[in-house]
């Protein structure tokens, strides 16, 4: 029998706006097994709007959105079990320590500190994450990506922020592992990202000219409720 081939992430003529701006317009692109996907654009271009909207947290767009080859809002309970997101904030209880945040996730103890130890942060472990700094916040984020059974897709806003340039280069290998085992991963970043399969997409390209432009046709026909 062959293998499953995982779901392609598939976004069809998306459009976003907020208080009344078009951020994007006619956005297109695919992201299949194997594949990489790095949003820029402009700050305010709606490249965490994008992600928030593919994870399903916002629901006002206009265009398809696809998982396979189902539709949201009737794919997404499928698609959150295929999927690692870590978010512009990082997702981290500050008042736990790195090792209760990736075990609140469901890891083992010994899996959270294998963990720590891939992202550099052995003999930080017990420490409140309040104590820690940014950057090390963002590496114990980070370690959910070395637990077992990692789901396939990843979608991570701004992952780079505040490592240093070690913490990048460990991340970018881990990225590439992960590419490599026909995992996907969309990934928003100001920064370069060292990875050879991937692409870029700028999102200031699909932002409409005049700004308070209007999306095309009434909203109340096509606007996704759910
Ligand atoms: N819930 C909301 N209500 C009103 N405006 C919003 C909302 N969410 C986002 N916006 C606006 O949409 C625009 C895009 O915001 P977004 O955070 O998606 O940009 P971004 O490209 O991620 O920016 P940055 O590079 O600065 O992180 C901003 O002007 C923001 O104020």
């Amino acid at each position: 029998m062959a293998p499953d081939i995982p779901p392609t992430l598939r976004v069809r003529s998306l459009s976003c706006e907020r208080d009344g701006r078009a951020l994007f317009v006619g956005l297109s692109f695919e992201l299949a097994a194997g594949a990489a996907l790095q949003i820029v654009g402009a700050n305010g271009a709606g490249k965490s709007t994008l992600i928030r909207t593919l994870i399903g947290s916002a629901s006002d767009f206009q265009g398809e959105i696809l998982w396979g080859d189902r539709p949201y809002p009737h794919s997404l309970a499928q698609l959150r079990q295929s999927l690692l997101y870590i978010g512009h904030n990082a997702g981290i209880r500050r008042g736990l320590t790195p090792l209760e945040n990736l075990t609140w996730y469901g890891a083992s103890r010994q899996a959270a500190l294998a963990a720590l130890d891939a992202v550099d942060l052995y003999g930080f472990e017990d420490l409140p994450c309040q104590q820690l700094s940014a950057g090390q916040n963002r590496r114990v984020a980070l370690a959910r990506l070395y637990l077992p059974g990692v789901p396939q897709l990843w979608i991570l806003d701004e992952p780079l922020a505040a490592l240093d340039v070690h913490g990048v280069a460990t991340l970018e290998k881990r990225m590439t592992a992960h590419l490599a085992q026909g995992g996907s991963m969309l990934l928003t970043s100001h920064q370069p990202v060292a990875i050879e399969a991937l692409s870029r997409l700028n999102l200031s390209d699909f932002t409409p000219h005049s700004y308070g432009e209007d999306l095309d046709g009434p909203r109340e026909e096509v606007a996704h409720e759910y």
